[in-house]
Parts: structure tokens; C-alpha cells; sequence
């Protein structure tokens, strides 16, 4: 039986019913087709889910970009093969172009796309690229396009987009020691990149263009797409796995499927790179171009890099603060991940869980923006460990390479279950959740004003310098899930739109953890306490003192409690505020809510 109230039920119903639907506009979908108003046939893979205005309202779903939430059988149709995944749209016309493909000569230059991986060193495509022009003796260009729709559709944070753009000048200067030149361009309108990118290839005469394979539902789509035009064109694209260290698609459970396990996964992706130890092989950067570069693209070599688009910019404090905590750049990649493995990968284990120590690697960044390629990284570190294995010897090793794997782990899962992609959980019967929407308290968890230090302190950081430490971000998003049974898609959000390190990906599976909708979650009845979280892990309070400074002053235990532990009038007095919710009973609406929620797709 549903415990949904029954006014709220009815006005589901009606919207499913297509009463009170949304106003008849014409939208723009990701794939730059127009859609007009959700589809309320009976055609439960057309029909909307039931609390698509929900989604709507509340920012989750951008209708600028994208249809509205979809239902759960149409979620349930990517599982069961009916709808095909978009990595299977981009293996097809894969497929279908390669003998054409084969027959294309290569025209007066060679063409790299940089995306997501803005780097020199190790990188396939790019590599790619190099011998391919290389071999037929034409220079090779360096392509990037900025394009501030995909910004605004991705939610890609100012300081995320501050970061590449200074990537991008450490990148052109690099290339052009080579005589390499890199092209960077503004496409106002998405729809319009492939077909700016097909145009400048005829400008330069080139017919091949090399690119690593983005796993997002909207660059997979657009990749094959682009691979088809070409085709139709003469023109080839060649498209390299490149982000993970085993490609998505690779590693099979025991019944044939993808896991949705980490653990097993973890075991068979080690299993996989011992055994295939070329996917761990570095590739050099690209060699130097034939000097004819710089006279016959002597324009490319005069480009630019734009400033960021108005609603990405930073202020100038900020950009300045900002850069000076997060230098930019392959070579910054590099010099971090080796004092880290120098430095304090031995302790990595027993420091990691600690906020106010600085025990990771701070590289996050680098992986996501692509300075630094995680074979790499992982490399790196198991050549550190005296047993050359990733698994085995060296406890902070160990676990580190562990943790990296993570990242292969949740791109793996958006390949295969591409619906996480567009705003519905792992599971698609937790979207029957019935979640709150109180305005008040996401103003408050995301300005750090809950009466939780823990909490507090860990958002405040994330404003503050872009960036959260793991354990923070798995006791904010419990937190905003749980203890204020917020739809955990508005807090998945405001990561992205602050993080530097934003991945689709990891974001999209560390909600979904925090949250227990997603992949290999915590179970929903396993609820963070966030004293017993901020006692554990900031035990004297260090972490909260530095982000917190209302609570400077408070001794002791106090700290993670200022209120109920006998530091309420210093709290008040410096304008700390007292608890937005009682966790107990917190706790209890959560387990209900949960509960309901799930049975009700029953
Ligand atoms: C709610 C939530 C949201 C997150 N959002 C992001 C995100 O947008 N981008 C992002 O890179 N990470 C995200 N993470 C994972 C993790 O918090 C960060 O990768 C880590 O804090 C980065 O710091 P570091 O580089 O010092 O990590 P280290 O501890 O040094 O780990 C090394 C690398 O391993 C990878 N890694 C570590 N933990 C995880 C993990 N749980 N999931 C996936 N990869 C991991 C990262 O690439 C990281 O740089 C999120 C986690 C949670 C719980």
C-alpha cells in the first residue's frame, strides 16, 4: 500500500494522466532534435515517470537539453536489451564505416580532438594521431572546441572550466615546441560542433581525426554520429579507449554480465591487467612535426585560448586563489603523483579516512581533466611496491590502486547502464522515492549552515577551494539523502557545479553509494550518523576549526556537538546555528520514506 500523502498522489497520477502536464513548448533534446512535451501515451517506454515535474522543477532535469525523466521500464529496457546502449550506437557505425573507413588516404594533415584528456604524455588517440601523420609524413594539428552549452548541460563548475583553460595554454606551449599547433575554438550552439568540426577538416585538407572516447550518453551519441557523416564524407574518425585502464566492456561476472559489484570487479580487473600487461604500457608523446607545419597552419599557431564563458567565469580573488592551490598542467600532474608516491602512499591506508590530515593524493583533478592518464598513476605506484604487482606487498599501495580502480569501476557502470546518465538511480525503483523539496534546508546544507559541523566544515570546504575529502563527501550526501531526505539528484548537482574534480561518473556513483540508490550501495537502512562520523574521523575537531571558524574557540568534545555539549551559548554567541533537523527522527522518516518508496514500484 502506498504511504504517499494522497493529495501528492493524486497530483502524480494526474501528471501521468497527462493532467497539469507541462505548457506545449518545443524543446531542444541532447541530441539537438526537438521534442515537444513528454509523451503521456500508454506507451510506458514514452510515458514520463510519474514525478518527471518533480525533476523538473527542481533543476534535475535540464528540458533545455533533454527530455523528461524517463520512466522505469524504459530504465529497465537499456537492461533488457530493447533499447540499445549508446556505446553499442557507437561500436556499430564503427563497424558498419571500417572497410571505408580503411580506404581513405590522409589528406595535408593529421587531426587530434583533445577532450577530456589534455595531456601529451600517454594519451592513445593522440598518440595515435602522431604515428598515423607520422607515417604519411603531413603534420599533425591539435584540435580543442570549447563549447559553453556543454558547460551549461554537463553543469561543469567555473573552476573546473578555469582549470582547462589554463591547461589548454600549458598544452599549447607544449605542443608548440614540437611545431605542433593547437586550434582552440568557441561553438556557441552543441548541435553545431560536429558539423564545425567536419568544416575546419576540409579547411585544413585533412581526412583523419583522432579522438578518445568520452563514455557520457550525450559524447557517445555525438561520436557516432560523427562517425557515420564522416563516412557519408570520405572522411575518417578513429576513436581510442583511453580514460579507463581496462576498457569498459572487458570484464565479465561469473553469469556473463557486467558486475554491479565492486569487490568482484576489483578482483577480476587486477586478474585482467596481469594478464594483459600491455594495458598498462606507457605511449610517448607525439614526435615533432616536419617544419613545413609552421608555414603551411601558420595561422593555427597564432591562436588563443578564450577566456571562460561569462556564466563560468571566476572572479578575479577567486581565479587567483584558485590557481595558486590547483596549478594547472601535465607537468603539475606529474610532479604530484611522484612526491605522492614518494611521500605518503606508504601511509595512504591509515590516513586516507582523515580530513584534516592531507593523506590522498590530490589528484583527482588531474584524472578528470585529463592530465594525467591513470595507467600513469597506477604504474606509478605499483613500480613503487616491491612485490611489482597491484595487488599484494605495500598496504598504502595496495589500497591506493584500489581506490583509482574505482574510477574504471563507475565509468564501466555508465557504459553498460546509460540510463544513470540521464537522472534515474542504479535501481530505477528508488525514483519512487517520494523525496522533499524544502528549499530552506538545501539552502542550508549547501551554504553549510545544518548545525552539523562535520557537515558544515565539509561544504564550506568544497566552496571554498573546489574540492572535498572523500569521507566529507560521503557524510554530506548521506546526510542531504538521509538525514534531510533531499532528492539526491539536487546534491549530485551542486557537486558538479562546484567540484574541480567533477566526473559524471564518479559523482554519479558516489551519490548513488551515499544515497544507497546506486551501484554496489551502502543498504538505505545503514545511516551515517554524523556525530558518530565526526567523532571518528576529525576526532579533535581540527577539520571542523579550519572551515568552521564560528567554532574556533570551542574545547573539546564540544565541538562536534557546540549545542547539546555544553558550548551552545559560545555557538550562538559567534553565530553558529543550532541543528536544521534532529538526526533520530531524521533517521526514522529516511528508513520510511525508503521503504515505501521502494516497495510502491512493487
Ligand atoms: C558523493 C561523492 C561524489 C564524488 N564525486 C567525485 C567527482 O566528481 N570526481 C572524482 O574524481 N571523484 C569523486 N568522488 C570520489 C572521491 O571523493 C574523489 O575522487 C577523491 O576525494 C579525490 O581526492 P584524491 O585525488 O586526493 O583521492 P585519492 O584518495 O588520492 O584517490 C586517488 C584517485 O582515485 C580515484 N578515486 C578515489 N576514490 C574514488 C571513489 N570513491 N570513486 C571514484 N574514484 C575514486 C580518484 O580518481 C582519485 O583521484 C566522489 C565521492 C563521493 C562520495
Amino acid at each position: 500500500m502506498s504511504t504517499m500523502a494522497p493529495d501528492k498522489l493524486a497530483k502524480r497520477k494526474a501528471q501521468a494522466n497527462g493532467e497539469d502536464a507541462a505548457s506545449g513548448k518545443k524543446h531542444k533534446t541532447a541530441l539537438g532534435s526537438s521534442s515537444t512535451d513528454p509523451d503521456l501515451s500508454t506507451n510506458p517506454l514514452r510515458t514520463p515517470h510519474p514525478s518527471y515535474h518533480d525533476s523538473e522543477e527542481h533543476g534535475i532535469v535540464l528540458r533545455k537539453f533533454y527530455p523528461s525523466e524517463m520512466s522505469n521500464a524504459r530504465a529497465r529496457a537499456y537492461n533488457s536489451n530493447e533499447l540499445p546502449r549508446p556505446i553499442e550506437l557507437l561500436n556499430s557505425a564503427l563497424a558498419t564505416s571500417a572497410v571505408a573507413r580503411e580506404k581513405v588516404k590522409v589528406g595535408n594533415a593529421v587531426v587530434h580532438w583533445f577532450k577530456m584528456d589534455l595531456r601529451t604524455r600517454d594519451n592513445r588517440a593522440l598518440y595515435m594521431a602522431s604515428e598515423k601523420a607520422r607515417e604519411a609524413g603531413v603534420p599533425l594539428i591539435g584540435l580543442y572546441i570549447i563549447s559553453p552549452q556543454d558547460f551549461e548541460a554537463h553543469l561543469t563548475a567555473p573552476v573546473r572550466v578555469d582549470f582547462m583553460l589554463r591547461t589548454l595554454e600549458i598544452l599549447r606551449r607544449d605542443l608548440a615546441q614540437l611545431d605542433i599547433p593547437l586550434w582552440v575554438e568557441t561553438v556557441d550552439n552543441r548541435s553545431h560542433v560536429v558539423n564545425r568540426v567536419m568544416d575546419l577538416m576540409g579547411e585544413w585538407g585533412a581526412s583523419h581525426l583522432f579522438a578518445n572516447i568520452e563514455y557520457e550518453v550525450d559524447e557517445l551519441r555525438r561520436e557516432a554520429k560523427l562517425v557515420r557523416l564522416f563516412a557519408q564524407k570520405g572522411l575518417v574518425i578513429e576513436v581510442a579507449h583511453d580514460a579507463c585502464i581496462v576498457p569498459p566492456g572487458l570484464l565479465k561476472s561469473g553469469s556473463g554480465g557486467q558486475y554491479a559489484v565492486y569487490s568482484p570487479w576489483f578482483r577480476s580487473w587486477v586478474r585482467y591487467l596481469h594478464d594483459h600487461l600491455e594495458l598498462l604500457e606507457l605511449l610517448d608523446p607525439p614526435g615533432r612535426n616536419p617544419e613545413s607545419a609552421r608555414t603551411t597552419f601558420a595561422k593555427l599557431f597564432d591562436c588563443d585560448i578564450p577566456p571562460a564563458p561569462e556564466n563560468k567565469k571566476l572572479g578575479e580573488e577567486e581565479a587567483q586563489r584558485l590557481e595558486a592551490l590547483w596549478p594547472a598542467g601535465e607537468h603539475e600532474a606529474m610532479r604530484r603523483l611522484t612526491k605522492f608516491c614518494e611521500e605518503d602512499i606508504g601511509t595512504y591506508k591509515e590516513n586516507r579516512n582523515m580530513p584534516f590530515i592531507s593523506g590522498t593524493s590530490n589528484l583527482s583533478v588531474h584524472f578528470a581533466s585529463g592530465t594525467l592518464s591513470a595507467r600513469t598513476a597506477v604504474r606509478a605506484a605499483r613500480d613503487s611496491n616491491n612485490t611489482k604487482k597491484l595487488d599484494g606487498g605495500n598496504p598504502g599501495i595496495q589500497t591506493w590502486i584500489s581506490e583509482v580502480a574505482w574510477r574504471d569501476f563507475y565509468k564501466h557502470v555508465l557504459v553498460h547502464w546509460p540510463y544513470v546518465c540521464m537522472n534515474k538511480p542504479f535501481k530505477p525503483e528508488y525514483s519512487n522515492i517520494e523525496w522533499s523539496y524544502n528549499g530552506e534546508h538545501f539552502d542550508a546544507w549547501k551554504e553549510g549552515r545544518t548545525g552539523f559541523p562535520i557537515v558544515d566544515a565539509a561544504m564550506r570546504q568544497l566552496r571554498s577551494i573546489g574540492w572535498m575529502h572523500n569521507r566529507c563527501r560521503m557524510i554530506v550526501a548521506s546526510f542531504l539523502s538521509k538525514d534531510l531526505l533531499l532528492d539526491w539528484r539536487m546534491g549530485e548537482r551542486y557537486f558538479m557545479e562546484h567540484l574541480i574534480d567533477g566526473d559524471f561518473a564518479s559523482n554519479n556513483g558516489g551519490w548513488g553509494f551515499a544515497a544507497s540508490v546506486g551501484v554496489d550501495p551502502q543498504p538505505y537502512f545503514r545511516i551515517f550518523n554524523p556525530l558518530l562520523q565526526s567523532e571518528k574521523f576529525d576526532p579533535d575537531g581540527e577539520y571542523i576549526r579550519k572551515w568552521v571558524p564560528e567554532l574556533k574557540g570551542v574545547k573539546g568534545k564540544a565541538i562536534h556537538d557546540p549545542y547539546d555539549r555544553g558550548a551552545g551559548n559560545q555557538a550562538g554567541k559567534a553565530g553558529y546555528p543550532k541543528h536544521i533537523v534532529e538526526h533520530k527522527g531524521a533517521r526514522e522518516r529516511a528508513l520510511a520514506a525508503y521503504k515505501s518508496g521502494v516497495e510502491r514500484d512493487k
